[in-house]
């Protein structure tokens, strides 16, 4: 089993829990309940290369990062700093996230919010939605075709927005078969944890004109997102390099600096 396989396994055992005490039919009349999402899309096409701020307290690859007492102070710190989106990882076992972290950001801030996991089941969309998510992740490289389908759709149809996930170009081809408006190329092989920056010129330099291209993992710094830009970039998603900043309201001013700055290559688009 690679890295891969046995998150999703872990997810597929805690989705089994939550399934039993709380019906599909309650989740989808809670998610019915919810403010209406975000428009993301405009948020995404925004001048500038954006910052996707991510709250991350552990990772498989490098353990614990950040306590996180507090996430919503943490998004709230983000948005101050100009984030345009934040993350919340709300996988468990080896994120340590939740759906009350969902929760606490979603209180805390205004701007849209995505709901970082491991969804394989039209529940998980459902669920996203309900604890007021306006994104949901789907990785290609957990999905079947046909389930990725289905569940792009499912998450379209609650008016949200799917960030749809590929580290190669078949998984990238898979993505646009499916109709993804937004494309992530993770640098991480989730398979096996290695970073490789270069992975997401290679993959977004041949994608439609408007689909809309976030570089995700690896980002230390202002360089590594205008090495990013200069490939193409809309936005970056940053987790570890901001829940370790001893100031991240500052680590993300920096970013979001660097991606407004006129010397920073944009998308020409
Ligand atoms: O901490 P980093 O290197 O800045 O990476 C953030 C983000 O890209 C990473 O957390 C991530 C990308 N895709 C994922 C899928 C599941 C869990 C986590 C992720």
């Amino acid at each position: 089993m690679n890295v891969l396989e046995s998150i999703i396994d872990g997810v597929r055992q805690d989705l089994a829990v939550r399934e039993a005490a709380l019906s599909l039919a309650e989740v989808k009349a809670r998610a019915a309940d919810a403010p209406s999402p975000r428009r993301v899309l405009d948020v995404l096409r925004e001048p500038g290369v954006g910052v996707i701020a991510e709250v991350k307290r552990s990772s498989p690859s490098k353990g614990a990062l950040a306590t996180i007492a507090d996430p919503a102070a943490l998004a709230a710190l983000y948005a101050d700093g100009g984030a345009r989106v934040i993350s919340v990882l709300t996988e468990e076992r080896r994120f340590g996230g939740s759906l009350a972290d969902l929760d606490a950001v979603r209180a805390a801030v205004d701007v849209p919010v995505l709901r970082k996991d491991f969804v394989v089941s039209p529940y998980q969309v459902h669920e996203a939605r309900a604890h007021g998510a306006d994104l949901v992740l789907l990785i290609v490289a957990a999905l079947e075709q046909n389930v990725l389908h289905g569940l792009l759709e499912r998450v379209e149809s609650l008016g949200m927005t799917a960030l749809v996930e590929v580290h190669t170009e078949e998984e990238r081809d898979r993505a646009l078969e499916a109709g993804a408006k937004v494309i992530g190329v993770n640098a991480r092989d989730l398979k096996t944890l290695q970073v490789d920056r270069a992975v997401f010129a290679r993959i977004a330099s041949n994608l439609p004109n408007d689909v809309i291209r976030i570089a995700e993992s690896g980002v230390r710094g202002p360089a590594d997102l205008l090495a990013y830009a200069g490939a193409g970039a809309d936005a970056v998603l940053v987790g570890e390099g901001l829940v370790t900043a001893g100031d991240p309201r500052a680590a993300v001013a920096d970013l979001v600096t660097a991606g407004s700055h006129p010397s920073c290559p944009r998308p020409s688009r």
